[in-house]
């Protein structure tokens, strides 16, 4: 879709909110009007915007640079780089957040057009990448690292967590608000997303609005909700798992064995397996006939490796972090970093001198073309797999490998640790959950000789708590549940091999009798349930000890600072024998400087994004817009309209800073009759699962998302990626982006920004990105404008920060209506300001 954006000045204020663009009002006032008019709207869709207001207030300093990671996979100086160094603010309380508001007010807006241009060069690199094929993937020195964002740990336990939230938060999910005046560190705990930037602290699965709605006026008649969190205030009721690894091993089998905590020395199974070279590997490959893997590879096949696999936990807990985000904190479950100080992991490089890169080299057997380009030439039924297992990969409908398949499996069966980085959507979940099932199948014929052993020694707590073997770790919910599918799926012809998943969002005490009454050797799980799991489930500590593989799908996104306590609780839990992979589509320096904390210093990094070549897809065209925030809401209603219209098997994934924003934006497109759903950390497990579902099979359906759907979620034939606001960082947005142009098929993505978040478009200026103009503004927008003042109010009403003074209430609501281009606020039902009990209020009319 070509979009036509004038430059018009159409302007529309509190776009957020209402969709319509009705407004006119001269660029140069626009600054201080927009403000004006605009100040929740500001919050949405602006964390940047909210830190600028309150630094002054409370002696923050906003940094004019908010530091997004530089593009380049070089390193460079961690100066150079600030990623979320920007601050964040914190709002000590209501009073406060409601000041806040006021202060939004009267604040001028920065709101410029301009855009940067990068047309020139990215369009060359997007040529050049159409030629460049994968075959030589290519490896990555240990250099420098690149800057880390500069988030704080705190302590905050979140629990003081207020104002200032995530809905003015743009960025990402990893922030969380703290409380500490510096206002730079958040963190998230459990909970945190939800957050909602007016002070509220949301739990998890509970209904964000759903608590201050109902005990507010009694919007009930007035919403119409769907939603099982009430989140919304319309009534517009709309309404994932990767990777293991596996690892095999030398025959010496250690599950019961006590592993000490020494760190990763490379204490590595007695194969031998560990000394072979990379280069050993690719000279193999070349000359070997199946493409990526050669015949000692395949003899790998036949060993017997020792598996393993494990459990995760949920995503809620994780801590914190801060950047930018503070004040804007978004959800918690799917992403939480932590953060702290990097600096000390940076100067550790030196330590893992070993690590070899293998990347490139590696040749697939010819070079895929098309919309196979992710497919390699080789032939699942060319190797030594097991016949059963090739059957479960024939109905899953894979017959060739992927390229990264191809490239890793050689080095994995070899025992290697890895860590891979592979475009999205480009099936690296097979690629750590298949052979380690070849290795369940090996092993399958030693379990069964285990289960005896155990059953005719006296009866023990072990005889009920056998081992895992393989444990798989992902970051969001949604991903485990669908890494947990996939291995599933793969294992459709071996029963005797179980998989289950833990998550957070659910029963613990339920997910414990399951683990009793169904043992599994496959457990996927998110950080912060297998935490619980380790530290409450009596004996899971104890079959943990069988490990034998773990795996870390998002890995850079679980080493980050706001799983990277977690995770290295979890690595002391597991047995220092094992193997690890890895994998993920990005991989920044900084990873490669920290992820010694779970691989061993020998492993093997295979890249199969060819240096120099983008880390998007050619297939997916990428465009940005950056306009007034003002302009934000109206302009995604007209890029939506005009996908669908292009499009009648649209499919559309629409990303929003913070779970508010996600709730509030879903509202607002539901209110427009757009076919929408939302999922976000405030919604209940099971509705996000339902979403989910959904979603992945539906067509003709817009998912409004928080960053939970940014990672690995495979939602097949998605058309289009809209992301709204700053993204937490580069690697954000590419995850973001791979929603659409999976397994090479074509896809689009938009990022939309407001002028002060331009600077963004620096890290990432490497990627093939045109810059769109303003598509035109449905002149048609009047009357939904009339509803749309209803609804803001009625979820304004709702909001005990923002709802507890009717009469500013009004004053703002009027500002919203004024913002739409109403000259007059329209009259709302008498029975419907009953309920909201705003009757008699100056300033609202009545019919
Ligand atoms: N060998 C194969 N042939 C065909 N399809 C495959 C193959 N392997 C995996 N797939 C499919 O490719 C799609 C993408 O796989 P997957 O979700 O593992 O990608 P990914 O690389 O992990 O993406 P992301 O980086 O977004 O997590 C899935 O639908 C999966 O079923």
């Amino acid at each position: 879709m070509l979009l036509k954006l004038p430059q018009q000045s159409v302007c529309f204020l509190n776009a957020t909110f209402s969709p319509l663009p009705l407004i006119r009002v001269s660029p140069s006032a626009s600054s201080s009007f927009l403000m004006k008019s605009s100040p929740i709207v500001s919050k949405m869709f602006t964390f940047k915007l909210k830190h600028r207001l309150l630094s002054p207030k409370l002696g923050l300093q906003f940094p004019n640079n908010l530091g997004f990671r530089a593009f380049s996979t070089r390193s460079r100086p961690s100066s150079s780089r600030g990623e979320t160094s920007a601050s964040k603010s914190l709002i000590e309380d209501e009073a406060e957040l409601s000041d806040w508001v006021s202060g939004l007010r009267t604040n001028s807006l920065r709101a410029g057009l301009g855009t940067e241009d990068e047309d020139s060069d990215n369009e060359r690199k997007r040529r050049g990448s159409m030629k460049r094929r994968r075959e030589s993937y290519d490896s990555d020195g240990f250099e420098g690292f690149r800057g880390r964002r500069e988030r704080n740990s705190d302590d905050l336990d979140g629990s003081r967590r207020r104002g200032g939230g995530d809905f003015g938060a743009r960025s990402n999910s990893k922030r969380r608000v703290n409380d500490d005046l510096d206002g730079f560190r958040g963190r998230r705990t459990r909970n945190s997303d939800d957050f909602d930037g007016f002070g509220r602290r949301g739990s998890k699965g509970d209904n964000d609005f759903g608590a201050s709605q109902r005990g507010s006026n009694g919007l009930d008649g007035f919403r119409t909700r769907n939603m099982m969190n009430s989140d919304d205030f319309d009534g517009f009721g709309r309404h994932n798992s990767r990777k293991s690894v596996y690892r095999k091993r030398g025959l010496k089998n250690d599950m019961y064995e006590e592993e000490e905590n020494e760190g990763f020395l490379p204490k590595r199974g007695i194969g031998s397996l560990q000394a072979e070279r990379s280069s050993e590997f690719s000279n193999r490959q070349r000359g070997g006939r199946s493409g990526g893997v050669s015949r000692e590879d395949r003899e790998v096949f036949g060993r017997k490796n020792l598996m393993v696999s494990d459990e995760e936990s949920d995503e809620d807990e994780r801590v914190e972090l801060s950047g930018l985000g503070g004040l804007l904190k978004d959800d918690l479950d799917d992403e939480d970093e932590d953060e702290e100080d990097v600096s000390a992991l940076r100067g550790a490089s030196s330590l893992f001198g070993e690590k070899k890169d293998v990347s490139a080299g590696l040749e697939s057997k010819s070079p895929p073309k098309g919309s196979d380009s992710y497919l390699s030439e080789t032939r699942f039924d060319e190797c030594a797999i097991s016949p059963l297992s090739l059957k479960g990969i024939r109905d899953a409908g894979y017959k060739k490998m992927t390229l990264v398949q191809e490239a890793t499996l050689p080095v994995i069966l070899r025992g290697k640790d890895v860590l891979a980085k592979a475009k999205t959507g480009t099936g690296k979940t097979v690629a750590f959950l298949l052979w380690p099932k070849e290795e369940l199948v090996d092993d399958c014929i030693e379990l069964p000789s285990i289960e005896v052993v155990l059953q005719s020694s006296p009866p023990d707590r072990d005889q009920k708590r056998p081992p895992i073997l393989v444990l798989v770790i992902c970051p969001t919910r949604e991903l485990a549940s669908q890494a947990a599918a996939e291995a599933n799926s793969l294992l459709k012809y071996h029963p005797s091999i179980g998989v289950q998943v833990v998550i957070g969002g659910t029963r613990l005490a339920l997910e414990q009798k399951r683990l009793q009454a169904n043992p599994c050797q496959i457990l996927v799980a998110t950080p912060g349930r297998l935490r619980d799991h380790i530290e409450n489930t009596a004996g899971f500590a104890t079959r943990l000890k069988g490990i034998k593989v773990l795996v870390l799908d998002e890995a850079d996104h679980l080493l980050d600072m706001g799983f990277r306590k977690e995770i290295e609780r979890i690595i002391d839990a597991v047995p220092k024998q094992r193997q690890t992979l890895l994998f993920s589509a990005t991989v920044p320096d900084e990873v490669r400087q920290i992820c010694h904390i779970a691989l061993k210093r020998d492993y093997e990094f295979i890249n199969t994004v060819q240096e120099g070549s983008e880390e998007t897809h050619a297939q997916v065209r990428q465009s940005h817009l950056v306009t007034p925030l003002d302009k934000h809401f109206s302009l995604l209603y007209v890029l939506l309209k005009e996908h669908i219209s292009d499009d009648v098997d649209y499919k559309v994934l629409v990303f929003c800073t913070t779970a508010m924003v996600t709730k509030l934006v879903a509202n607002f497109l539901g209110e427009l009759n757009l076919n929408v759903r939302e999922i976000h950390s405030r919604k209940p497990q099971s509705y996000r699962t339902r979403v989910s579902d959904e979603f992945r099979k539906s067509k003709g359906l817009i998912l409004v998302t928080s960053d939970v759907s940014a990672r690995g979620v495979d939602y097949p034939d998605v058309t289009l990626v809209i992301q709204i606001g700053l993204p937490a960082d580069r690697e954000q947005y590419i995850h973001r982006l791979g929603r659409t142009g999976r397994k090479g098929k074509e896809g689009q993505g938009i990022l939309l920004l407001a002028p002060w978040e331009e600077f963004f478009l620096s890290a990432i200026k490497d990627l093939p990105m045109t810059k769109a103009s303003s598509p035109a503004v449905d002149p048609d927008t009047r009357k939904k404008a009339k509803s749309a003042y209803q609804s803001w109010l009625g979820y304004y009403n709702s909001n005990k920060n923002v709802g507890r003074d009717k009469y500013r209430l009004v004053e703002l609501a009027n500002e919203f209506s004024r913002s739409m281009g109403l000259d007059n606020p329209p009259a709302i039902p008498k029975l419907v300001l009953g309920k909201m009990g705003l009757r008699n209020i100056p300033g609202l009319r009545s019919k």
